[in-house]
This record gives structure tokens, C-alpha cells and sequence, in this order.
């Protein structure tokens, strides 16, 4: 739905809480370190500095702050006692509510030396949502948006999971669009200048076949194969986008006009 300029203000500030925190986490992320550690960490930031609630806490039940999910690990893992080690690729997932508003954002980290192959995947994942947020302007269609990530990832020979998506986000942490990662050109609901969204495409190195795992949250891949997420929220604007939780890590510009 079209955001109010009010509501964009207080969504640009969520937004830039959320990117602060995966700023913060980023020298944390050692071999070493429990995904629980990190979890802490966050938590603590987002409540005492940033005056900010953490959003995936309690959330369908869910049971921490943030999701970090390692290696085969597609989305929603959970925070545990278990070490990073040397060659681990993990995604941070940090939702946080500031003022009513939601700041929906996430990178890949790798500890110590990444293997080629991981390095490619987190490159080609990263590349894949930033050329959907250059296809993004009032009049894009979500399937132009599906499209470009899934070319990208197939060019590559890697796969688009299918069965979580990116979203409208606002007040509510999930508003309508669904956002999917795979689709045609040209079809799809029109985005309209206002609308938040995020962006957050899932693409595995191998088949594209998820599973859930007994804790009922972890998304795994079926084949065991690497996982790598991005995401941004974004604005649309009439002219292309504005990416709310950019980082200085980012390689693209915070107001992009679509190509
Ligand atoms: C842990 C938060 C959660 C629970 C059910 S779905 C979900 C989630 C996690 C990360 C996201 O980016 C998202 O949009 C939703
Ligand atoms: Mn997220
Ligand atoms: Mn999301
Ligand atoms: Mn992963």
C-alpha cells in the first residue's frame, strides 16, 4: 500500500536502524563465535541503543532476534551455541520496528577465506537483487523484477528457491506484494510509486528443493547444497527506487533510477 510521506520518514529511519545493526554485528563475525553471540549482540543494540524492537522475536513463535543462517542453510535459522567456523558462509537477517515501522534487511558474511565456489554464489546472489532493484519504478511489474533474479542465478547455473519471497513492508512486517524471486516479464501486479518492498532473493548452488528441519523453523537445502540471501527494503519512486537499508558496503547508489 502507498505510504504517506510521514510514514516514509519514520520507514527511512527503520530502515537505517536496521542497516546500522548488520554494520555493528560485522567484526563479531569470527571463527569462534556462536550464532547465539551474535544473536546477543543484536538483540542488546536494537533494544538499548537504538530504542528498537527486534521484530523476528516472538513472531509466529519464532524464538530469537535474528536469523543467521549458515552455509546450506536457506532462511530462518536459529540462532544457537554452535561456533562459526573458517569457511562458513552465514546470512544475518535483522527486522526492526522503530516507531510503528519496519526495517527489513540482510547480508551474507564469510569467515575467514571463503571457498571459490561460496564466493561466487555470494556474488552472483548479490548481483541478482541488485539488478531487480534497477528494474524497480512506479509501472515495473513484479514479474520483471522475478525474471531478472532468475535469469541471473540460472545464467549462472544456480537455482531460485521457490517458496519464500520478498514482501510489502510498512507497519506490518509482511504486507501485501509477495515479492517473488522467479517469473516472466510483463506480468504480475504493477509497483506503484510509495510502496515499500523488500527484496530477498534465496538462490542455491545446487537444486532449487527446500526442506524444514524438526525445529520447524530452519529451511535447509534438500540437496545440502550452499545457500546465499540478500535483501533490501526499498521505496519506489516514480523515477526507480530508494534503498532504505543501504550499507557503506553497498556497491550501488541509496537512490537508483531505473534502466
Ligand atoms: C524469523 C522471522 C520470520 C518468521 C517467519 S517468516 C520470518 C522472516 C524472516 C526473515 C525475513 O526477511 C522475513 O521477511 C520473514
Ligand atoms: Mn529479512
Ligand atoms: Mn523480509
Ligand atoms: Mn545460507
Amino acid at each position: 500500500i502507498i505510504k504517506t510521506p510521514e510514514e516514509i520518514e519514520k520507514m527511512r529511519l527503520a530502515g537505517r536502524l536496521a542497516a546500522e545493526v548488520l554494520e555493528m554485528i560485522e567484526p563479531y563475525v569470527v571463527a569462534g563465535v556462536t550464532t547465539d553471540e551474535l544473536n546477543s549482540r543484536c538483540h542488546d543494540y536494537i533494544v538499548n541503543v537504538q530504542q528498537a524492537t527486534p521484530a523476528p522475536l516472538n513472531y509466529h513463535g519464532f524464538p530469537k532476534s535474528i536469523c543467521t543462517s549458515v552455509n546450506h542453510v536457506i532462511c530462518h535459522g536459529i540462532p544457537n551455541d554452535k561456533p562459526l567456523k573458517d569457511g562458513d558462509i552465514i546470512n544475518i537477517d535483522i527486522t526492526v520496528i522503530k516507531d510503528g515501522y519496519h526495517g527489513d534487511t540482510s547480508r551474507m558474511f564469510v569467515v575467514g577465506e571463503p571457498s571459490i565456489l561460496a564466493a561466487r554464489l555470494i556474488k552472483v546472489t548479490q548481483e541478482a537483487m541488485y539488478l531487480a532493484i534497477k528494474k524497480v519504478k512506479d509501472g515495473t511489474r513484479l514479474g520483471d523484477i522475478g525474471q531478472v533474479i532468475q535469469q541471473h542465478a540460472e545464467k549462472h547455473g544456480y537455482s531460485v528457491v521457490r517458496e519464500y519471497c520478498g514482501h510489502g513492508i510498512g507497519a506490518e512486517f509482511h504486507e501485501e506484494p509477495q515479492v517473488l524471486h522467479y517469473g516472466r516479464a510483463g506480468t504480475g501486479e504493477v509497483l506503484k510509486a510509495g510502496m515499500c518492498l523488500t527484496i530477498e532473493p534465496m538462490i542455491n548452488a545446487g537444486a532449487r528443493h527446500s526442506k524444514l528441519l524438526k525445529d520447524d523453523w530452519t529451511v535447509v537445502t534438500k540437496d545440502r547444497s550452499l545457500s546465499a540471501q540478500y535483501e533490501h527494503t526499498i521505496l519506489v519512486t516514480e523515477t526507480g527506487c530508494e534503498i532504505l537499508t543501504l550499507r557503506s558496503d553497498d556497491t550501488i547508489e541509496r537512490i537508483v533510477s531505473a534502466e
